[in-house]
């Protein structure tokens, strides 16, 4: 039974899935809705058919999962770094096993594209890896006091925490939440978006089968109303949210109320800087992975393209043959390089978005309809052509807004100086990105976030990933983020008599 929707992976292909298993998960198993009357249908972005019913849990499932997680923390906190550890790597082994069956039902969920599908599943493992490395390194330090008496530091679990994914990447948001959590000790209930709720179930699935307490790690499918019953409930400890600037506001004022900490991954409308010195072949290629990459629907994509006058004509050619260039259609197919989109109403807003565009003076260099691929079974998709906006200026809709499509606007500029200007000047801060031939470490110390240099979104666990201003705080990845899943605790020993002033 629980094993079903994956078995069948191996010969689906797309337009054929349909997922009838109960996608709810806690106490060590599947749980059934209590109520079906609130379904939603969720569709399979590449043919529009419906692929399965998500019901939202309601007060009382989302105490079951919750208490069912805190008494599966009580177990996993009591247990050494290295015990847990071994849990893990075993979680680790069985994703590494499966990821062509996980890839394939993350795709048929998300409509991204197969090859990126299982590099998304390969880093999910390795974070499992990753964290699972550093369960048992968690220690404090000794510290010696006067006349004997000493102090020691403890890292400790914070408890029962929540993850909140949006649908971009969901077995890699659920995993690279639960990773670090479950490595400190702590229980997880993470919630899926309620367009891809389909995979992070697997996911728990796995945990229970390498070893973890039953109520480690559980799953309860909703939407806001779920996400903020799980915001506001007393046992929950942290929450750990991945999704756009207003919600993650919300999240953040219900987790106040109970002084829950919180981590916000949250949107962004990163810069993407292209010097006149650089290998131009690599900032073209750069660009494309800044933009295109999971239909553009990739929260830290560089869309604002600056590119120095001098070279603007070479690179918009090469750029504009390349993006042209790109096959989109069929999500399962290994030769499909672009996707389709989430859904429906979200094509109709990026569309929009091209419009827009058109109507403020930019022009269409390529792409930005509809796309119809030949194949009659996905002619209901929500596939468009990608999209390459010139004549941007930092003052369009589509140069200032997050479009979270196949879209990119390039921008000329002129100096260092005035382009670093006019990239940090956004209320975002995730990512960015420099191209060039001379050292440019520089350019990446002024712009307000994460820099890659002569690449683009290159995202290895062991570094960590995090916005500045308003795309958020906390981290995902790397040695640090053990710091946002635990909390120090400080033991002082007096070894002789008390010195009382009273
Ligand atoms: N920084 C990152 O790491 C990162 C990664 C992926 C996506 N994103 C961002 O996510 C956004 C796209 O994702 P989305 O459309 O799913 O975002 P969203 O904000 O609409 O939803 C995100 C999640 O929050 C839940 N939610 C909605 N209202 C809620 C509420 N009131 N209380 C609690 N939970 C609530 C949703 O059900 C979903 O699970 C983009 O802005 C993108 O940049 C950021």
């Amino acid at each position: 039974m629980a094993q079903s929707t994956l078995d069948s992976m191996p010969g689906a292909s797309t337009g054929t899935v349909v997922v009838t298993e109960p996608l709810n998960f806690w106490g060590g198993k599947r749980v059934k809705p209590r109520e079906e009357k609130n379904a939603e249908p969720v569709f399979e972005p590449a043919t529009g058919r419906v692929l399965c019913q998500m019901v939202p849990c309601g007060a009382e499932e989302v105490d079951e999962a919750i208490q069912s997680a805190y008494a599966a923390y009580q177990k996993w906190s009591k247990m050494a770094g290295m015990e847990r550890a071994r849990v893990m790597l075993e979680a680790a082994r069985i994703i590494r096993e499966r990821r062509e069956k996980i890839a394939k039902l993350e795709v048929i969920n998300n409509g991204k594209s197969i090859t990126e599908a299982l590099v998304d599943i390969d880093i999910a493992w390795q974070s499992i890896e990753y964290y699972a490395g550093l369960a048992g390194t968690l220690a404090g330090q000794h510290i010696q006091l006067p006349g004997g008496a000493f102090a020691y530091t403890r890292r400790e679990p914070l408890g029962v925490c929540v993850g909140i994914g949006a649908w971009n990447y969901p077995f890699q948001i659920a995993s690279w939440k639960s990773a670090p959590a479950l490595a400190c000790g702590n229980a997880m209930v993470f919630k899926p978006s309620p367009m891809t709720p389909v995979t992070a179930v697997i996911l728990a699935e796995i945990y229970k089968e390498a070893g973890v307490p039953d109520g480690l790690f559980c799953v309860v499918q909703g939407g806001a109303e779920t996400g903020s019953l799980l915001c506001h409930h007393p046992k929950v400890a942290k929450v750990s949210f991945t999704g756009s600037v207003p919600t993650g506001k919300k999240v953040m004022e219900m987790s106040a109320k109970s002084v829950k900490q919180v981590t916000l991954e949250l949107g962004g409308k990163s810069p993407l800087i292209i010097f006149k010195d650089c290998e131009l072949e690599n900032a073209v290629k750069g660009a494309l992975m800044a933009n295109f990459l999971t239909q553009g629907e990739v929260c830290c994509n560089g869309t604002r393209v600056f590119v120095q006058r001098e070279i603007m004509p070479q690179f918009l050619e090469e750029v504009v043959k390349r993006t042209k260039a790109i096959p989109v259609g069929d999500p399962l197919l290994e030769s499909t390089r672009m996707g389709a989109l989430i859904s429906k109403p979200h094509l109709e807003k990026v569309l929009g978005f091209v419009s827009q565009a058109k109507k403020e003076g930019a022009r269409v260099l390529c792409g930005g309809d509809p796309f119809v691929p030949s194949d009659p079974k996905l002619k209901g998709g929500y596939f468009m052509s990608p999209c390459v906006l010139d004549n941007c200026r930092d003052d369009m809709t589509c140069v200032k807004e997050e479009i979270f499509g196949p879209v990119m606007s390039v921008l000329p500029f002129d100096t260092e100086e005035e382009v670093i200007q006019r990239a940090n000047n956004t209320t975002f801060g995730l990512a960015s990105g420099v191209f060039t031939r001379s050292v440019c470490h520089e350019s990446a110390l002024h712009t307000d976030w994460t820099c890659f240099i002569n690449n683009y979104n290159i995202s290895p666990v062991e570094v960590p990933f995090g916005g500045y201003k308003m795309s958020g705080f906390g981290r995902e990845n790397g040695q640090v983020t053990i710091e946002y899943y635990s909390q120090l605790k400080t033991v002082v020993v007096e070894m002789g008599d008390v010195e009382s002033l009273f």
